[in-house]
């Protein structure tokens, strides 16, 4: 069977924020239940058909601790969802672990992005083969498209939506205010993980890189899918508290697992 792990469900500057002390950071020193890593999943097959190749997507500066937490040694293959630190500050030490096993990691990004990538680790080649995926791959028995998502502020991100069996989901962690095109390919999902960094946030809009929770509601109401997971999420979002968000969201937690492909959720509409 197939599964999603959530590894992190945090923003750039995870939770706690290393300079604030509001109720969300201290709770999170203090007890945890809003310690937040920054923003990856785990894919894995686990049914040993040959099919199940293990994978993560992003790889940020806490790839290592969320590997411990999970009791993994290593993880062979990544997809990566832009160049920003958050989400590749962990590949040096991805790429360091593919050297010292003496194996070499498999990276699928989008062309632009295994070129940023590039430019600014020039050293990953060595221990990493760069594998494009704007053709389109197959990866653990799933057909993987990636396409250009709005970011906002901070440029563009690609999203991706996985298919396998009829059952279809996308990772779509740093988005806002998507354009017709680039919500196409969520149409109709079994599952989304979408990025929420805020519950309502009021920074004036022209600064602003990812949908808050009242925004991605409205988009969740007009593309109809399946269940959706929130993640990205800042220290704006406390866990222990209820948003009264419509059904068929959750908010996703560090550790939470998913099956993919064995149940067909209920639709929202
Ligand atoms: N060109 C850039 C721009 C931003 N960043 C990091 O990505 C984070 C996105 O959210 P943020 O809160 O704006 O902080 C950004 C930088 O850490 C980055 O690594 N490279």
């Amino acid at each position: 069977m197939n599964q999603l792990t959530f590894l992190g469900t945090g923003d750039a500057m995870g939770v706690p924020r290393v300079y604030c002390d509001c109720d969300v950071c201290t709770e999170a020193r203090l007890m945890g239940e809003n310690k937040r890593k920054r923003s990856s999943v785990l894919i894995d097959g686990g049914d040993g058909d040959g099919t199940s190749e293990q994978f993560m997507i992003d790889c940020g500066p806490d790839w290592r601790s969320q590997m411990e937490d999970q009791g993994l040694r290593m993880v062979h293959t990544l997809l990566i969802t832009h160049a920003h630190f958050d989400h590749i500050g962990g590949l040096p030490e991805w790429a360091d672990a593919c050297r010292w096993l003496g194996v070499k990691g498999r990276l699928y990004a989008p062309r632009e992005v295994i070129a940023t990538i590039q430019g600014q680790f020039p050293w990953l080649g060595r221990h990493v083969d760069f594998l494009e995926t704007d053709g389109g791959i197959e990866l653990g028995g799933w057909k993987v498209h990636s396409w250009k998502v709005c970011h906002g502020h901070n440029g563009y991100s690609y999203a991706y939506r996985l298919d396998q069996g009829g059952y279809s989901w996308a990772y779509c962690s740093d988005a806002i205010d998507l354009k017709t095109s680039e919500k196409e390919p969520l149409h109709g999902l079994d599952m989304l993980v979408l990025g929420t960094s805020f519950v309502h946030e009021l920074a004036e809009f022209s600064t602003r890189s990812v949908y808050d929770m009242r925004e991605a509601q409205e988009l969740l109401r007009e593309l109809k899918l399946g269940h959706t997971y929130f993640t990205h999420m800042s220290h704006d979002v406390d866990v222990r508290q209820n948003y009264n968000l419509d059904q068929g969201i959750t908010i996703a937690l560090t550790g939470m697992k998913v099956p993919l492909g064995t149940l067909k959720l209920e639709m929202n509409a």
